[in-house]
């Protein structure tokens, strides 16, 4: 196996509704990878289910760890499966609150992933996370503040600083600039797209921002009801979009 992480065949049905039918995706090291589509179309069970979040009723999702080991992730015990979370991988949530602890000052939250990590010298962690907070522009003076006291573009920053401090080789990633304004989502976007490129990290993005898979993703998969609809290189699909469902969508956003 060459991907970092590959899925095979996964299904999974909520009682009548299929939200994922024989979907298979791979990812490769440094590649980002967007999934598109419409609400409803599966991207957040995929996301999860590839995350080892939640389990397909059939198929299978590995991964290949630094040392080369493939490890089955719905079969990995749950200890295991948090560790990798903790290390190699990486979830951003669309709601910052759901990945940041909100009771803990803005360099509790970056030192405490570090210290997930083993870093312990208390003076190495602070600096670090001062120079994360910079590099997600939030003022460093903020070091000691609550993430409840940040605007929601800072607490998406803070959480991506967090994420990533660590270099993590896969970050899955949900919506990440739903929710917030347009001028703010644009600047976090470029912020993502500079922090990923320059750290080399792979990611699982989930959106349905054509012009955000536009700017972020290397590869663009396209989901409907559940299916992969289309799949390809991100300027092949979206300047030249096989599927009727893609023809679609591309169009939508070109008449909004
Ligand atoms: N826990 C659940 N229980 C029952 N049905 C669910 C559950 N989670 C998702 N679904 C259904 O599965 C389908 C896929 O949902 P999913 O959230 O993956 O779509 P999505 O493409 O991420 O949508 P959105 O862009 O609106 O977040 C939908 O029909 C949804 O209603």
């Amino acid at each position: 196996m060459s991907a970092l992480l590959e899925a095979h065949g996964l299904n999974l049905r909520f009682g009548a509704v299929p939200a994922l039918e024989d979907v298979s995706i791979e990812v490769h090291p440094g590649e980002v990878v967007a999934i598109v589509g419409e609400s409803g179309s599966g991207k957040t069970t995929l996301l999860r289910v590839l995350s080892g979040m939640m389990r397909p009723d059939s198929g299978e999702v590995r991964y290949r760890d630094p040392d080369g080991a493939v490890h089955v992730i719905h079969a990995m015990g749950e200890a295991a499966l948090r560790q990798l979370h903790r290390t190699d991988w990486g979830f951003v949530h669309q709601n910052p609150r759901d990945g940041l602890r909100m009771r803990v000052s803005a360099g509790g939250n970056i030192g405490e992933r570090l210290m997930a990590t083993g870093a312990r010298h208390y003076g190495r962690i602070r600096t670090e996370a001062t120079e994360w907070l910079r590099r997600v522009e939030i003022d460093p003076e903020r070091i000691d503040g609550m993430p409840a006291l940040f605007s929601g573009g800072m607490q998406q920053r803070l959480q991506i600083a967090r994420t990533l401090v660590t270099r993590p080789r896969l970050v899955f990633m949900d919506e990440p600039t739903g929710g917030l304004d347009v001028s703010v989502q644009a600047r976090l976007l470029d912020l993502i797209r500079a922090l990923v490129a320059d750290l080399g990290i792979a990611v699982v993005i989930v959106t349905h921002d054509i012009a955000a898979a536009r700017l972020l993703a290397h590869r663009l998969l396209v989901m409907r009801r559940g299916q992969v609809v289309e799949q390809g290189l991100t300027d092949r699909v979206l300047d030249d979009p096989q599927h009727e469902y893609t023809q679609l969508l591309v169009a939508s956003v070109l008449a909004a």
